[in-house]
């Protein structure tokens, strides 16, 4: 079913909306099902009972202003935050429910999660490969290869409370693919990260994709999503404004100018007129 909200965006498909994601797989099943999901802080509503269908194998953006929900949501989706309403279920496991089954095949880079910071990168990434049950030659292996991919070789023996912003981002996103799981989930993966180091993580994620993972990313560069990205979801006030394709959410429009369109509050700058020089 497509639903229409708006001028002539909302594009989600429902058709499923009803079964058990648990049992009803068909081929090109979602990789992870949102249903209801709903978080308040005092009477601030954030996330306003959402459903999202991830599609195995997509990579998908979600995009949003500030405060619209967006790492509320992925923090709920991922059992870093309880919901007040709705379920997930990653790869039909309810992640709620089963929340250990369900976080083995999730990675995870969050938003504002404090890290072992007392450790080196190496050690950091390390201890999050043995924490997920790998055997030492594997987990000391994909260290060195993720620390050189990653441009952290040098740093790799420094403490990770002295890294900058973006050393910290990268060595955060190792920790999330050391396990090599089935969904990545990158709250903002590349703030603060230098070009190419960006380069590198897209790449890394395409091939990844490509290989049939599937991984979901939130990020404020539209540009961005509309070039590596499958799918997307616009969210605004805790509400999905719009979930398809790029294609299907941005029709004719770059996908800037339709995020406009959604959720609008564009300025013409001209509220400031005491701001010169
Ligand atoms: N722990 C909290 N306590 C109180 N309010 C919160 C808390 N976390 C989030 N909020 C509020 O919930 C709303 C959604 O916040 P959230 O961080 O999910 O937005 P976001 O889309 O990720 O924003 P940004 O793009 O700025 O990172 C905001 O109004 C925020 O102030």
């Amino acid at each position: 079913m497509t639903t229409v909200n708006g001028p002539d965006c909302y594009i989600v498909d429902m058709s499923n909306l009803n079964a058990d994601p648990t049992t009803a797989r068909p081929a090109g099943a979602p990789a992870i099902v949102v249903r209801g999901l709903g978080k308040h802080f005092a009477d601030k509503v954030a996330v306003n009972g959402i459903d999202l269908d991830v599609p195995a194998g997509s990579f998908y953006g979600l995009v949003g202003p500030n405060g619209a929900g967006k790492t509320t949501t992925l923090s709920m989706a991922t059992g870093l935050l309880r919901p007040d309403a709705g379920s997930v279920w990653v790869h039909g496991v309810d992640v709620w429910r089963e929340p250990l089954k369900a976080k083995t095949m999730l990675g995870v880079l969050a938003d504002g999660v404090r890290l072992f910071d007392r450790l080196t990168g190496r050690q950091l990434v390390t201890y999050s490969g043995r924490l997920r049950g790998m055997d030492p030659e594997t987990v000391a292996e994909r260290t060195e290869d993720l620390l050189r991919v990653l441009d952290l070789e040098d740093a790799g023996s420094k403490l990770v409370v002295d890294y900058s912003a973006g050393m910290t981002k990268k060595i955060a996103l190792a920790t999330a693919l050391i396990h090599s799981p089935r969904v990545l989930v990158l709250d903002e993966p590349f703030e603060a990260v230098d070009p190419v180091s960006a380069a590198n993580i897209r790449s890394i994620l395409t091939d990844y994709v490509g290989r049939g993972g599937t991984v979901i990313v939130s990020s404020h560069v539209m540009d961005l999503v509309q070039r590596m990205c499958t799918h997307v979801a616009v969210i605004a006030a805790g509400n999905v404004m719009a979930a398809g394709t790029v294609d299907e959410v941005r029709g004719s429009e770059s996908l800037e100018d339709r995020f406009v369109d959604l959720v609008g509050g564009r300025s013409d700058g001209g509220g400031l007129q005491w701001l010169r020089s």
